[in-house]
């Protein structure tokens, strides 16, 4: 998989050379190459801001500036085209995504279908957003996503992207090492995770659960089931399959 990140701050990623993330990259598991917009940019003073039509407090991102750098990446992996049915997946344009407020919510789900992307593109906005004209001209040619990580409210993309890249990075296939460990985790069948233990057997006059030393893995199993709905009940009803 490729990943390009386009920022005004090219060394916020510079912690994505450690980590699962980072050996994936130098395995060749992931290409992943980081842009910064200002290098799109072509005033002295490298402006990508500036005030809002119809007044309002902030600064808004330029487009030009965005359309420059997006066009540089696409021109790269392979032009915008409309997918047809003669292509598949490896020929499909590159998927941009846009971190937002106001973007569909980042789910496992979605981690997963963007695991399955040869091209991801992701934009990281600051100020008080990008030009609307960005996401409207690229998604008239193309894929366009604008993606929350939440109902709360970041000061750029930035961390939404970074977020974003470790979870689709771990479910590329090679990433990590022992796979069976991406089955039973949160979310992965749409409950939280059970919890964990490990030793000692007993911790500041804490046991841990005798059914998980009892070696019966059907009872280890149904408990841990159990676990699991009674969590996500408690924490996460939204999860919760609907009562048949
Ligand atoms: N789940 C999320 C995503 C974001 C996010 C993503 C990109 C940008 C670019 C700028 N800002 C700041 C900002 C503040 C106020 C209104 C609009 N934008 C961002 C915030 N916040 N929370």
């Amino acid at each position: 998989m490729r990943i390009d990140i386009i920022t005004i701050f090219p060394e916020f990623f510079s912690v994505l050379d450690v980590s699962l993330v980072g050996k994936a990259r130098q395995s060749g598991l992931i290409d992943l190459r980081v842009h910064n917009l200002r290098d799109h940019t072509h005033d002295r003073h490298h402006t990508v801001d500036d005030t809002p039509y119809g007044g309002g407090a902030g600064m808004v991102m330029k487009p030009e500036p965005w359309g420059d750098a997006i066009d540089a990446i696409l021109t790269d992996v392979h032009p915008l085209t409309e997918p047809t049915e003669q292509t598949d997946a490896t020929d499909a344009a590159p998927l941009l995504i846009f971190p937002s407020p106001a973007g569909e919510l980042f789910t496992q789900a979605m981690a997963r279908e963007l695991a399955e992307e040869p091209n991801l593109i992701f934009g990281c906005g600051r100020y008080e957003g990008i030009d609307q004209r960005v996401f409207d001209h690229y998604a008239e040619a193309g894929r366009v996503r604008l993606v929350s990580l939440g109902d709360y409210v970041l000061n750029g993309g930035e961390v939404a992207v970074m977020a974003m890249i470790e979870a689709v990075g771990r479910l590329i296939p090679g990433v990590v090492g022992n796979p069976e460990s991406l089955v039973e985790e949160s979310h992965e069948d749409g409950l939280l995770e059970y919890p964990s233990y490990t030793k000692p057997a007993a911790w500041r006059g804490l046991e841990v659960p005798p059914v998980l030393r009892s070696g019966n893995h059907g009872a280890v199993a149904a408990w841990r089931r159990e676990q699991q709905l009674e969590r996500t009940a408690r924490v996460r009803p939204d999860l919760l399959p609907p009562a048949n």
